[in-house]
């Protein structure tokens, strides 16, 4: 975010809403990171598969957050807000209240998560249509998208919920909507998650056809029916209600928002790599694969043309990089993967003991001890035995298989610390393993990636880029900013404030 023009010392505030924690920063026009904040946020898993949250409590966070990374600053120096958040489905009534997505009717749970898998009956029907929206999702509608959730409302809470709802956002644009009292949509979020076409606009065919045809007689109201590119400023800035909530001047310009991993995609891939003898130096940006790695993992891989990969979402045109068609892996999960094995595990009080008296997270000490215990051998060649297949919750790319379940292959009596330590390492392997059959898939299709460029919570842990460079063959260039997603969002909030012409510009 280097630029000329703009005031000096202007700054720009990036919300980023994760799975379990919002974080807020402070940025200069030089993409700095000032100031940071961050905090944790509710989830509840009322059956299984079911995965829910509140809009209100997110909004609160996100207030919470940003009043901290302004703290003793010169507000008037504040020039713009950008949010990006996971890919959730808010529900609104229409005076904009939230509506329960529960059958216990509790209203503060209004949103359904984009990790929710409760939909599966009404993907499989969205999927036998076979409508040509499908060619751009990978050929198959994945669970986790919106549609198939509208379905699922529409089917099982048609009193309490779907008649009365007044709006459904999805979170990025949710935020926006928060601050400015602008309804317009995100185009990356319509485009990545409610088949809408950058080209061609809403398909009236394919509402029709899944039954949902109330958004088109409705001219699209409910969902978006006016759309944005991620960046463009909107209406006239912060609204001085969501000032006061947020603790900034209103007035300043709000941007058009991006989903999370859209927004660390952005934030890494046109990364200025000049100067450090990499040898992706002078190649093309295409040459680069974003991934953005927390509780989920996912791919992000542009071209000047479509790219067509069975079981990758996509191509999506400008729905990250205007201009460019994105292709989007992803495995559903890996950071939560990764908590469930060890947090699970019959020597996790002991790890978890070890680690404190240490000071260090659970994760580092794994990693020391590992060192420990590998001896002469690479660390690699601890699991000759031990196999892990990571879809506990399904495949997302690039078999687009949400029946798929886990596996462990290589099991014994014991359970000690080794035992968890190498089951650590083995699904951190499978995890890696995953991202590799993702590239083969899409340079199989056309793409030609020789780089990774990694970022999201789990980039922070040594193994796991280790291990996505021994596994996938490729350099990991990590970003000297470890909160990308952060940086993403808050050269939004710089592009909509007027100081940069584009997001490109603003990187
Ligand atoms: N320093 C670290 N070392 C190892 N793992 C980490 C570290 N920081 C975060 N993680 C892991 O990253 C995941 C969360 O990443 P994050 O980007 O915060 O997720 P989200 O955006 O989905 O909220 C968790 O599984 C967590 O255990
Ligand atoms: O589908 C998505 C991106 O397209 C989700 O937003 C994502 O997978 C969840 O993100 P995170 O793992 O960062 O919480």
């Amino acid at each position: 975010m280097l630029g000329e023009a703009q005031e000096p010392g202007s700054y720009y505030v990036g919300v980023d809403v994760g799975t379990g924690s919002v974080r807020a920063a402070l940025v200069d026009q030089r993409g700095s990171l000032l100031a940071f904040a961050d905090q944790p946020i509710n989830k509840w898993e009322p059956q299984f598969n079911h995965h829910e949250q509140s809009s209100e409590d997110i909004w609160t966070a996100c207030c919470v957050v940003t009043k901290k990374v302004v703290q003793g600053i010169d507000l008037n120096r504040i020039r713009g807000l950008g949010f990006d958040a996971t890919c959730s489905l808010v529900v609104l009534d229409k005076q904009f209240r939230p509506l329960p997505v529960n059958c216990e009717g509790d209203f503060h749970r209004n949103i359904i998560m984009w990790l929710d898998h409760r939909a599966v009956s009404q993907v499989h029907r969205i999927n036998e249509t076979k409508h040509s929206v499908l060619q751009y999702v990978g050929g198959v509608m994945s669970v986790e998208m919106q549609a198939p959730k509208l379905l699922w409302l529409k089917e099982n809470l048609r009193e309490t919920c779907w008649d009365k709802a007044g709006h459904f956002f999805d979170l990025p644009d949710f935020l926006s909507w928060k601050a400015t009292g602008v309804t317009a949509r995100s185009l990356c979020s319509l485009v990545c998650k409610w088949t809408y076409s950058a080209e061609r606009g809403w398909d009236d065919s394919f509402w029709k056809m899944i039954g949902l045809e109330d958004f088109v007689a409705d001219n699209y109201s409910k969902i978006g029916n006016q759309v944005l590119p991620p960046g463009a400023s909107l209406g006239n800035g912060l609204t001085p209600e969501a000032a006061k909530d947020l603790g900034l001047p209103a007035g300043i310009a709000v941007a058009a928002s991006l989903i999370d991993a859209h927004a660390g995609g952005l934030g890494v891939i046109g990364a200025d790599v000049r100067g450090h003898g990499l040898a992706c130096e002078g190649q093309p940006v295409t040459s680069r694969l974003a991934v953005i790695c927390g509780t989920s993992s996912c791919h992000m891989g542009i071209s000047k043309d479509p790219i067509f990969v069975p079981g990758v979402w996509g191509p999506y045109f400008s729905a990250m990089v205007p201009g460019f068609w994105l292709n989007e892996g992803g495995q559903s999960v890996t950071g939560k993967l990764i908590d469930h094995m060890v947090q699970g595990h019959a020597a996790f009080p002991e790890l978890q003991a070890k680690a404190t008296a240490r000071c260090q997270s659970v994760y580092a000490y794994l990693n020391s001890h590992l060192d420990l215990i590998k001896k002469a051998q690479p660390v690699g060649f601890l699991t000759v035995d031990l196999h892990v297949w990571p879809d506990f919750h399904g495949n997302r790319s690039p078999l687009a298989d949400l029946t798929l379940k886990g596996m462990v292959t290589g099991l014994k009596l014991s359970q000690d610390l080794d035992d968890l330590a190498i089951l650590y390492l083995a699904t951190v392997q499978a995890i890696a393993f995953g991202t590799r059959l993702i590239i083969e898939a899409m340079q199989a299709a056309g793409h030609s990636i020789s780089t990774l460029f990694l970022c999201g919570g789990l980039s922070k842990n040594p193994l796991f880029v280790q291990m996505h460079a021994d596994i996938t063959g490729m350099p990991v260039v990590l970003s000297q900013e470890v909160e990308s997603v952060l940086v993403g969002a808050a050269i939004l909030g710089a592009c909509a404030s007027g100081d940069f012409a584009s997001v490109q510009l603003a990187k």
